[in-house]
């Protein structure tokens, strides 16, 4: 699977990136946290099997919901979170295997800029003490070499020389994170990962860092990782995007066609939930129900199923209403909820002398999602036989049966990356196999 997304990421895409050589190889990276059984239980699966490349002088944009993974993959790519599994090959070095003097020395290559200037600059240092450590760490030149050094490097940054001597809170936000990209390019590195570095920053000075932030790299030939919440920067800056979600690639390509053509239908849902310039536009909106699921309990086959307006249904229910459709939805994240949780002891004895407990409510559920709707009778009597199993607090069975009747290929089985373009674009979806309709066909009916 992944061997085919990289040997087609790799022949392609735009003239420019097809002179560029691979910096970077990822090979069905893994990072849980919580693997030790510290925490006992399962592992929290933060990136979870990701496959891609990233060439020498581009941008990567990498997209997707709070919590899906993105700080975690940047912080494993730089080694500064230990890898579960899987590859990360520089050169052809496969960096998660270094220790010691060799980790150290290959760190000085890639660097992180950070999200918040305020909280990365320690306080107590002069902006020189604090662009200068790093030459320290490395003892890089003469003290005077790196005085001259760092001055030099407040310069191409924007600011002066004799910001030297002057400490972190005597800057605003915006010059603060200039102070914090000097530091990262003190050593000379080829790979910068650039976690949210104009989240935290007033809109008008945003612009101002981007511009340093392209002027570096033309000057530098710098390679970058763009981690970003604002979609819009990231059209503006990037070269190519990779799209997460829940510790997945779910589509990678050229920046203009992925916004322009989606492929995926997490793609198409992230899009929409942009706000048009237009507010005539009559184009509706795909609405994301819920939020994504928990990433120590991820749903077995896609992981955007559960909340996938493209996924494939049933041909038997296939003219079920898309209200019914919801309901479904809901019933299943109640029954897993339900599945999951530690009942406590006076719960289960209350539940043995038939009483009610907050688990016991699943008639209630039923009604409110279902009670207001005409369900044809097929369908009917299967959710009836799933509220029963559910009211004997039987989670497992309730929700086999749901799977049977109303699951399809998007819960049973993880899909393959296709390629859905050709400049190599690729998409992690079960509707580009040949025997579904393609995810923007369906989404151009259902909405
Ligand atoms: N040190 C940690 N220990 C345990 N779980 C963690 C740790 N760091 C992150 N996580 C979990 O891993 C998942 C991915 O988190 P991560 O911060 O990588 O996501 P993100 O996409 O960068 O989110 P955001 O956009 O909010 O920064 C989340 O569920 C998060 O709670």
């Amino acid at each position: 699977m992944s061997q085919n997304l990289v040997e087609s990421g790799a022949e392609v895409s735009s003239d420019r990136r097809r002179e560029r050589e691979k910096l970077v190889e990822i090979r069905n990276l893994k990072t849980y946290y919580g693997e030790s059984g510290l925490f006992g239980g399962r592992p929290v699966k933060a990136v979870d099997g990701v496959s891609f490349d990233i060439f020498n002088g581009e941008t990567l944009g990498l997209v997707g919901e709070s919590g899906c993974g993105k700080t975690t993959l940047g912080r494993t790519l730089l080694q500064l979170e230990d890898a579960t599994g899987g590859e990360v090959r520089y050169d052809g070095t496969d960096i998660t295997e270094l220790s010691g003097d060799e980790l150290y020395q290959w760190r000085r290559n890639a660097q992180m800029v950070f999200q918040d200037p305020d909280s990365s600059l320690n306080d107590r240092m002069t902006v020189g003490e604090i662009v200068r450590e790093p030459l320290d760490v490395y003892e890089w030149g003469t003290p005077q070499e790196c005085r001259e050094h760092v001055k030099e490097l407040l310069d191409i940054v924007g600011l002066r020389p004799e910001h030297y001597y002057r400490y972190p809170h005597q800057f605003s936000g915006g010059q603060r994170q200039r102070i914090g990209i000097a530091r990262t390019l003190a050593l000379e590195p080829d790979f910068m990962v650039l976690d949210e570095p104009v989240s935290a920053l007033d809109v008008s000075v945003q612009a101002e860092i981007i511009n340093l932030l392209e002027d570096l790299q033309e000057e530098f030939g710098l390679t970058y990782l763009f981690i970003a919440h604002d979609l819009s920067v990231v059209q503006h800056i990037c070269d190519r995007v990779a799209v997460m979600y829940l510790g997945n690639i779910m589509e990678i390509g050229p920046t203009d066609e992925l916004f322009n053509n989606p492929a995926n239908p997490y793609t198409h849902s992230l899009l929409s939930a942009i706000p048009k310039p237009d507010p005539t536009a009559t184009a509706d909106r795909i609405t994301l129900h819920g939020t994504p699921p928990n990433p120590r309990y991820p749903p077995n086959g896609c992981p955007f199923n559960t909340r996938c307006p493209a996924r494939i249904r049933p041909p038997e229910y296939e003219q079920l209403d898309d209200e019914i459709w919801m309901g479904i939805n809901t019933l299943r994240d109640v029954l897993l909820e339900r599945q999951r949780a530690d009942r406590s002891l006076r719960e289960r004895i209350r539940e043995r002398l038939g009483r009610q407990t907050r688990f016991a409510s699943v008639d209630e559920t039923y009604d409110d999602l279902f009670g207001h709707l005409n369900i044809p009778q097929d369908a009917a009597s299967v959710l009836d036989e799933i509220v029963d199993y559910a009211a004997d607090n039987d989670e497992d069975q309730a929700l086999a049966v749901l799977t049977e009747e109303f699951g399809s290929v998007c819960e049973k089985e993880s899909p393959e990356y296709s390629t859905v373009s050709e400049t190599g674009r690729q998409s992690f979806c079960h509707r580009h196999s040949e025997e579904h309709a393609r995810p923007s066909e369906v989404l151009d009916e259902r909405y």
